[in-house]
């Protein structure tokens, strides 16, 4: 069925993050390089390729939905933040933001520490054979269970997050005749400008000890009791997807203030046992190609400054700094290949139109529309079109309106039924969000490099489903 671009699509929703309407067909077709992986572009043939592999091939072979990481991008993105940091730098990468066996061992490979808040991120680390030392646990509702698999597995370091979990830490290394490294996480009392779901360092919410009205120092007057814990680092994390540099400054500024308080209250030689401050995870990325993050560059310059300067000042050795990105790393490494299924024109009131593209994906593999209202950036890959451009809308296949991938894009008016489309920068957050809602198995996961595509995690299955079932006895 011909879907023409009808006079009415022209501009009609006044939808507040859409794009300028792109001047030309070319224009339309382009791959903005701060939003997909790098080197990802057209081949001779039109297609995009990522990896150097066409996405036409990819979805041949391992079907769609599918998540395509770019080793060489996200390898490049973990060195680039070492680099950044440089001898006093610690860069964890925050596996929640999508771990596979394989990608752990790209960031072993590279040479940074882990970050895990459970214990199947644990599992998933020491089955690709992560070394234990390097990494780390966070949580505010670690169980007793996961607190002992990380004694019992040598990780390098607990990161505590409230008084009961001082005194379940104790007691299990305790039994086990260990003491655990540990660090306290500060909730540090700074706004960071961005989802309010993904801010947690203002006061109000769950996560860590507030430096306001002493809870932070009570923290590290309870570890410095007791036997089994042994006090190595402040931790604190603001919020996720920050474009100011000013928020993990200021946090710094208020954490190394907590480390001036230790200093007063259990002297100078007692605090040198305080060698990391760990500023957390949180740079953003371009989901859109209007959205320019600082540069890590900066960050990290600007982190080291504050960190040499205060530590100077209190007479104490320099720390290391610790940070923790995710989303900075995976996620401009990844992106989603769907396929078209269905194309629908709905009337709305005040004689606009609006086009419904549907996919064969949905909020099973990207919740972070639905779930913080997110940008995506999504283009037509298998082929070039010379169509003018219509306002469109990419949705799911879920029994859900809010169902919605992009909620308003361009796309070229000759859309069809089987083409592909390509949405930029899922590789955080969308697979390690992903469900089974409609008992919709979870896509596969492909990793591309120098040409060659290779499977990382296969397809779910309705067997996987089916076996989960009990029978009645
Ligand atoms: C403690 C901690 N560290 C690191 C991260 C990673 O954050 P991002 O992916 O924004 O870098 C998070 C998630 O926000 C977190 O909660
Ligand atoms: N899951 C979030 C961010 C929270 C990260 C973990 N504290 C996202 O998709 O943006």
């Amino acid at each position: 069925m011909a879907h023409p671009a009808g006079p009415r699509h022209a501009d009609i929703l006044a939808a507040p993050h859409l794009a300028e309407r792109p001047n030309s067909p070319a224009e339309l077709s382009q791959i903005p390089a701060n939003v997909y992986p790098r080197g990802a572009a057209r081949n001779s043939d039109e297609v995009l390729e990522v990896g150097g592999v066409a996405v036409d091939e990819l979805a041949q072979t391992y079907g769609t939905p599918l998540f395509v990481y770019d080793e060489a991008d996200f390898r490049s993105r973990c060195s680039d933040m070492q680099e950044a940091f440089g001898p006093h730098g610690r860069v964890h990468y925050a596996s929640k933001a999508f771990l596979s066996s394989e990608v752990a061992r790209w960031v072993d490979s590279e040479g940074l520490s882990l970050d895990v808040c459970t214990g199947g991120e644990l599992a998933i680390a020491l089955r690709a054979g992560f070394p234990a030392e390097r990494i780390a646990m966070h949580g505010n509702n670690k169980s007793e269970d996961e607190l002992d698999y990380a004694l019992e597995s040598g990780i390098g370091h607990v990161v505590l997050d409230s008084m009961y979990e001082i005194e379940r830490l104790d007691r299990l290394a305790g039994a086990r005749g260990v003491v655990a490294d540990v660090l306290i996480r500060v909730t540090p009392g700074v706004e960071a400008h961005t989802h309010e779901f993904i801010s947690t360092a203002h006061e109000d919410q769950k996560f860590g000890f507030a430096l306001a009205g002493g809870k932070a120092m009570d923290a590290v007057r309870a570890v410095f009791a007791t036997d089994n814990l042994r006090l190595v680092g402040l931790h604190s994390h603001i919020g996720s997807q920050i474009f100011e540099i000013d928020g993990f400054e200021l946090a710094a500024h208020r954490v190394l203030g907590l480390l001036a308080d230790v200093v007063a209250e259990f002297g100078l030689e007692k605090t040198k046992q305080i060698e990391v401050l760990d500023l957390g995870g949180g740079l953003g990325i371009s989901y859109i190609p209007s959205e320019e993050p600082p540069l890590v560059a900066d960050l990290a310059r600007s982190l080291v400054d504050i960190v040499r300067r205060e530590s100077e000042r209190l007479g104490l050795p320099m720390p290391a700094i610790a940070v923790e990105p995710g989303r900075a790393i995976a996620g401009p490494a990844g992106v989603t290949v769907y396929r078209v299924g269905t194309i629908k024109d709905v009337d709305l009131d005040g004689a606009a139109t609006r086009r419904y593209v549907s996919v064969d994906g949905g909020m099973s593999d990207n919740i972070r529309t639905v779930l913080y209202d997110a940008e995506y950036d999504v283009r037509l890959a298998n082929r070039l079109s010379d169509a003018p451009a219509v306002v469109c809308r990419v949705v799911g296949k879920h029994c859900e309106s809010g169902d919605i991938v992009v909620r308003d894009c361009w796309l070229p008016s000759d859309l069809t039924p089987g083409d592909l489309l390509v949405v930029g920068a899922t590789g955080a957050y969308c697979y390690s969000m992903s469900s089974r809602y409609n008992m919709a198995p979870r896509a596969a996961v492909a990793a591309v490099r120098d040409g060659q595509a290779r499977l990382i995690l296969r397809r779910e299955t309705v067997e996987d489903f089916l076996s989960l079932e009990v029978d009645p006895t």
